[in-house]
């Protein structure tokens, strides 16, 4: 099941906030910490769990947890990280492995200048986030390099996912799902999904919008 579109109230309404045009950085910033983290509550829903026991208030008594695979969070900067805070706020432990990638606005190609990954990430179950999937060619670079260092088992959590960058994310690798809260419409002649959000980089960091 590669494309897992959350329709939950809550994340609907969060996202039809985040789609104003007048919306300032400090309300984008906000929404896309809590969408991050509301994706990130699904995208854990079937981690398995094992039981142990300790000394409650009455005696003994079995509770759980999570077991096997530790996590590690890989935001692809810059505007990954405008969802980081939101999924470390439910997985507290995650450790962080930052990959920077940008989009080359003319030939839509990704670039990778940035490869901060954790020790043993090989035995860690990967949560790559970013707020826009649109032609995938991020998406894509990432998954190369995270399975190059010998990751098993990936996931992706987008805000918004385009058509064109599901496919292109499910031809190259097919055993990643990624979660998301709106599969849009299409891309525009620029590589920018409609109807989308805009730049969400640019709407994070508060650095200029392009004409798109
Ligand atoms: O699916 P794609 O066509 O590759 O486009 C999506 C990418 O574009 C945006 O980043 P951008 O390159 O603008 O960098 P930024 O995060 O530094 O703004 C976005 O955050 C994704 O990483
Ligand atoms: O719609 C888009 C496409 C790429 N990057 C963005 O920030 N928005
Ligand atoms: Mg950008």
């Amino acid at each position: 099941m590669p494309i897992r579109e959350i329709r939950h109230p809550l994340i609907r309404h969060k996202l039809g906030l985040m789609r104003r045009a007048d919306i300032s950085t400090k309300n984008f910033r906000e929404l896309a910490q809590e969408v991050g983290a509301l994706l990130t509550y699904e995208a854990t829903k079937d981690l398995t769990l094992e039981t142990y026991e300790i000394e409650g208030w009455c005696g003994t008594v079995q509770v759980e947890k999570i077991a096997g695979k530790k996590i590690t969070v890989v935001p692809i900067l810059r505007a990954g990280i405008g969802m980081l805070e939101g999924v470390l706020s439910l997985i507290p432990g995650a450790k962080v492995s930052a990959v920077g990638i940008a989009r080359n606005e003319e030939t839509l190609q990704a670039h990778t200048y940035l490869e901060k990954l954790v020790p043993e990430i090989n035995e860690r179950l990967a949560m790559i986030i970013d707020p826009m999937l649109a032609t995938g060619s991020s998406m894509v670079a990432t998954i190369d390099l995270l399975k190059k260092a010998g990751c098993k088992e990936i996931r992706a959590m987008v805000l918004v996912a385009a058509p064109e960058g599901i496919a292109a994310v499910e031809a190259a690798h097919p055993d990643v799902t990624i979660y998301t809260a709106s599969i849009d419409e299409r891309l525009n002649e620029h590589g920018y999904i409609i109807p989308g959000l805009g730049d969400a980089g640019d709407k994070i960091f508060g650095t200029k919008q392009k004409d798109v």
